[in-house]
């Protein structure tokens, strides 16, 4: 069943075109990465895609629900954490949790969810006084508190080290198995690689490759002598903007 449609989406600023065209649909159960430069137009494809922005053209259905005129419903069915996601310097992290929770008619079990981002030892901790991984770690569990049917995940493990960003991909993979459809914008490759079961890179704007992420390195062969790696497919696919 496709659970994300996106159909000639395209969002301009003044007279800026960022977002060119895009057109993308996400299989129920699927974990979808979105790769492409810093400026690409990853967010505000997934803003358009979580409601938060209106397109210029094109349309996008989520659920089969229009993202401009039915977002009140589709609220309720899709979780998002954003970049830099901002609390109140002196909310706890259970206070955030529950609070959020009580914007949903059927929330998960907010303890379970803040154990397995591995923050039980911080529920008493004012925000202002996480780390920058522990922020980013809340942001994903405040995510994920609505029991989403698709979860919009923006730069998933910014911040975070090494052990917490496997935790976070072992996290990812569970929800999914549960039938949550995962969107995801990385700047890792390894984590497209591992995590996403298929990839759509943008450049300017557009989409210039939607495949598997073992497609995407088998079509760029060898290079210098060595099998590519996906980060040889990105580079050898993006970057057409640059003046260098
Ligand atoms: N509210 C806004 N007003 C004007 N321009 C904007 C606005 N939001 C984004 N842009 C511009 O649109 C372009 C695409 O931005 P976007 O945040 O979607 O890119 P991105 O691929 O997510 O980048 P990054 O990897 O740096 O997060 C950028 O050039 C950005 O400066």
């Amino acid at each position: 069943m496709t659970v994300i449609e996106v159909n000639g989406l395209s969002k301009r600023y003044g007279d800026r075109t960022v977002v060119d065209g895009v057109s993308f649909t996400v299989a129920e159960g699927e974990i979808f990465g979105i790769l492409g430069e810093n400026g690409a137009g990853k967010t505000t494809t997934v803003e358009c895609i979580s409601g938060l922005r209106t397109p210029d053209d094109g349309s996008i259905s989520v659920l089969g629900l229009d993202t401009r005129t039915e977002r009140e419903q589709l609220r309720r069915l899709i979780g998002v954490q954003l970049q830099e996601s901002q609390l109140q310097d002196r909310l706890r992290v259970g206070e955030a949790m529950q609070l959020y929770a009580s914007f949903y008619p059927d929330p998960a079990d907010w303890r379970e969810l803040i154990a397995a981002v591995g923050l039980t030892d911080q529920v008493r901790m004012p925000y202002a006084k996480l780390s920058g991984g522990q922020k980013q770690r809340l942001s994903i569990a405040l995510a994920l508190i609505g029991n989403p049917r698709v979860a919009i995940l923006d730069e998933l493990t910014t911040g975070l080290d090494p052990h917490a960003r496997r935790e976070t991909w072992k996290l990812i993979r569970q929800i999914r198995d549960r039938g949550v459809t995962v969107l995801l914008v990385t700047h890792f490759m390894d984590e497209a690689e591992r995590l996403c079961d298929r990839l759509a890179v943008l450049d300017g704007g557009k989409i210039v490759a939607l495949d598997t992420p073992a497609a995407l390195i088998a079509n760029v062969g060898d290079v210098d002598g060595y099998r590519a790696n996906l980060e040889d497919a990105f580079l050898a696919l993006t970057g057409s903007g640059r003046d260098n």
